[in-house]
């Protein structure tokens, strides 16, 4: 398969390099001058549990030097930098490509459908974890999966190829209708352990510290998973809570992403994260004061980091 994969940092590289070493001919989409050129110079360095190697079977690019129409369109930026993504590599999107998302969050579909018929859209979650820990040079340890469906819930064959692609790469993917189900639920546990981790620049561990630390988080699944309900999606509170809990208890040390971003003076997925569930909550009248806090507190840290007014983002 010709695949072409927008935003090839941490977890972008992870997938493409894999997808690159059973053989599909990847393309690393990427703004990341350094990161590119480490590429280019010496083949991705991918360290797993397996091994630590080179890929070199792979290009990597700046969005304006890619060329030719691939079968599958890979989006791997952090979704507030999708819609430019897509924009930068529209030339690159022909009638039979078909874009996949696995980013975090919510409104990733809405985005892609301005470059893509929804029957071509693939949309799914994962639980791989990727570091970039250098350019040209990412980490992945541990296990994950992924889940995914096509956008529009229908049973296409080309949804069945590209799972197959990913799993033979070792990413181990399965096609699963009720997606839905999973991204509300990560949806559930981002929007609690990254915004009270970036509001209070406490690691997950740190939560655990207090019992109010997981009091809170709970409160903001519970507001989360009300919202999915009232769109008619099934969740499971007593599941997505248990991860939450686990986390705590084992992520030690660890600065989710939206905490590193904002410590790298870099925006962060507020947006699609808690924002995006407090629209969707305000559409069906159901409060989530907690999240709706978190969403206020890490707007006004990552204002005072850029050290900007958060234009246009005020809750009224
Ligand atoms: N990392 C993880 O463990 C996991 C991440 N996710 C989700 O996956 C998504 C990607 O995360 P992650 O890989 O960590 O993010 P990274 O920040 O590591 O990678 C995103 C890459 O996209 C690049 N980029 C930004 N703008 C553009 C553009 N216009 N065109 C092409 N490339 C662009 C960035 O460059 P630059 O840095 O220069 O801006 C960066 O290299 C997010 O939605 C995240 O929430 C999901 C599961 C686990
Ligand atoms: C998994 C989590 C929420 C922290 O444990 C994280 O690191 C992230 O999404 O960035």
């Amino acid at each position: 398969m010709k695949i072409t994969v927008v935003g090839a940092g941490a977890m972008g590289s992870l997938f493409g390099g894999l997808l690159a070493e059973r053989g599909h001919e990847v393309t690393l989409v990427d703004v990341n001058a350094a990161h590119l050129q480490a590429i280019q110079s010496q083949g991705l360095r991918l360290h797993t549990d397996q091994s630590d190697r080179h890929i070199r079977a792979l290009r990597a690019c700046r969005p304006d030097e890619a060329d030719g129409v691939p079968d599958l369109v890979l989006v791997f930026t952090k979704t507030l930098h999708t819609a430019s993504a897509l924009a930068g590599v529209a030339h690159l999107i022909g009638p039979e490509t078909h874009v996949l998302s696995l980013q975090n969050g919510l409104g990733n579909v809405e985005v892609i459908s301005q470059h893509a018929a929804l029957g071509r859209i693939l949309l799914g979650v994962t639980t791989w974890p990727a570091d970039l820990v250098g350019p040209g040079h990412v980490h992945s340890h541990g296990q994950g999966v992924v889940r995914l469906m096509s956008a529009d819930g229908r049973d296409r064959p080309f949804v069945a190829t590209v799972a197959q692609a990913l799993d033979e790469a070792g990413l181990a993917c399965t096609v699963d209708a009720a997606v839905w189900t999973a991204i509300w639920e990560k949806v559930a546990f981002n929007a609690a352990l990254n915004s009270i981790c970036t509001a209070t620049q406490c690691t997950v561990d740190q939560l655990g510290a207090i019992d109010d630390g997981p009091a809170l988080a709970f409160c903001v699944v519970d507001e989360v998973l009300a919202v999915a309900q009232a769109q008619g999606v099934t969740v499971h509170a007593d599941a997505c809570k248990a991860r939450v809990a686990d986390a705590i208890g084992r992520h030690v040390g660890h600065k989710p992403s939206m905490l590193q971003d904002v410590l790298a003076g870099r925006r962060t997925e507020i947006e699609s994260i808690n924002g995006a569930v407090v629209a969707a909550a305000a559409a069906h009248d159901i409060p989530v004061p907690c999240t709706r806090t978190l969403l206020q507190i890490v707007r006004l840290v990552q204002a005072r980091q850029a050290g900007t007014a958060p234009a246009g983002s005020v809750i009224h």
